[in-house]
């Protein structure tokens, strides 16, 4: 029988050797971001770190043991990046440049857009986020709130990004990008829908309820409750309740907040829940300035790479090895370029911190684009 203390010594000496190896490689990888550095050579070489890995699996004394110390060495050239990253971060300061740091955001005679009506849960979200006594100002779409901010008309816009039943709001995260606008804060609102009826009306009368898509999706278990009902999509849902107050139609339904029913004069038809309790949407607020608070704690990105197998794998290696965590991630198509996507990130962190500039530099580097949405 092989004795076990004994193969551990010895493995036990091979971790050694290895560490050792490591660490001289590793030395070896910062005179090479030295040179890098004083060139303006590209830290990731794609072409080098092919021929090393085709070149060590030949060598190698079996299939299972070619993967093996290809897997090792990828790993080990990834770190050696990122090591690399790290000392570039030391003399690059362009990522971060005009941005402005802030104890708070400036307030005062704000002007604050929203998508929808008043009534909307927008307008909620922008009370709860600005305080009763900000101006804010309602604009048919969500495109048109951005373009406003954008062209410095308005100081901020008010935007739902993403609802904890229905998911994100694809649209939001395609608009942002284009247009030259920054994540500045966040607004987390609890969702209670009301099915909403004329005064008088009766559940039983009602043949088509109105809302916006991602609140009839919100209610879809309760919907479900009643397959004869026409579910017809508006803009907003304190526009579906505005309308069902204009039509007069006893027939007629909005999903929309209990402060849209008291607006437009409209009775609660349904004393149950729509949605789950925790039915909440998460709102962020943008601005044509690149505001950051002093205590902001989340960075929202978007990076594209290329279409490689393990591209994205690598990217994120530089938030796991600068200890981040990363709080979501979405991926949207690129539109021209069938099946090939964006990825969305929001990570804890502040610009401020070395091991975020670290990160973002990393995947910077090896991102086709990266786009700093804001940290807020
Ligand atoms: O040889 C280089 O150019 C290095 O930066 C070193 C190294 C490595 O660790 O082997 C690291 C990154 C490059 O993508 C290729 C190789």
């Amino acid at each position: 029988m092989p004795d076990l203390e004994k193969i551990r010594d010895e493995i036990d000496s091979i971790d050694g050797q290895i560490q050792k190896l490591f660490e001289r490689r590793m030395n070896l990888t910062g005179e090479v971001a030295e040179y890098k550095i004083a060139t303006g050579k590209p830290v990731f070489d794609q072409d080098r770190e092919n021929k090393k890995l085709e070149c060590i699996s030949e060598s190698a004394s079996s299939d299972f043991n070619a993967k093996g110390i290809c897997e090792i060495l990828r790993q080990t050239m990834s770190i050696s990046r990122i090591r690399q990253y790290q000392m570039l971060a030391e003399h690059e300061d362009d990522l971060f440049s005009g941005y402005i740091q802030l104890e708070h955001l400036p307030v005062q005679e704000a002007q604050v857009i929203y998508q929808g009506l008043e009534g909307a849960y927008a307008s909620e979200a922008a009370k709860k986020f600005f305080g009763k006594c900000v101006n804010t100002a309602h604009v048919g779409t969500w495109e048109e709130a951005i373009q406003i901010v954008s062209k410095k008309q308005a100081d901020y816009a008010v935007l739902p990004i993403e609802n904890s039943t229905a998911g994100i709001v694809q649209d939001i995260y395609d608009l942002i990008l284009e247009y030259p606008v920054y994540i500045v804060g966040e607004q987390i609102l609890p969702i209670e829908h009301e099915l909403l009826g004329l005064p008088g009306a009766d559940i039983s009368d009602v043949r088509t309820v109105f809302s916006h898509p991602q609140a009839l999706a919100q209610c879809k278990e309760y919907l479900k409750e009643h397959p004869d009902w026409e579910q017809r999509k508006l803009l907003n849902t304190a526009v579906a309740a505005r309308k069902v107050a204009d039509d007069k139609d006893i027939r007629q339904a909005a999903i929309a907040s209990h402060s849209a029913g008291e607006l437009f004069g409209l009775q609660r038809l349904e004393e149950k829940r729509l949605s789950t309790e925790k039915n909440s949407t998460r709102f962020i607020i943008i601005s044509n300035q690149k505001y950051i608070v002093k205590n902001a704690e989340k960075i929202s990105i978007c990076f594209e790479l290329p279409h490689k197998s393990g591209s994205l794998y690598h990217a994120l290696s530089n938030l796991i090895y600068n200890d981040l965590n990363m709080t979501k991630i979405e991926s949207r198509p690129i539109r021209d370029r069938n099946f090939e996507y964006r990825f969305f990130l929001d990570f804890e962190g502040n610009l401020s911190e070395p091991e975020v500039k670290n990160a973002l530099i990393g995947i910077q580097n090896e991102a086709d684009e990266l786009y700093i949405l804001g940290n807020y």
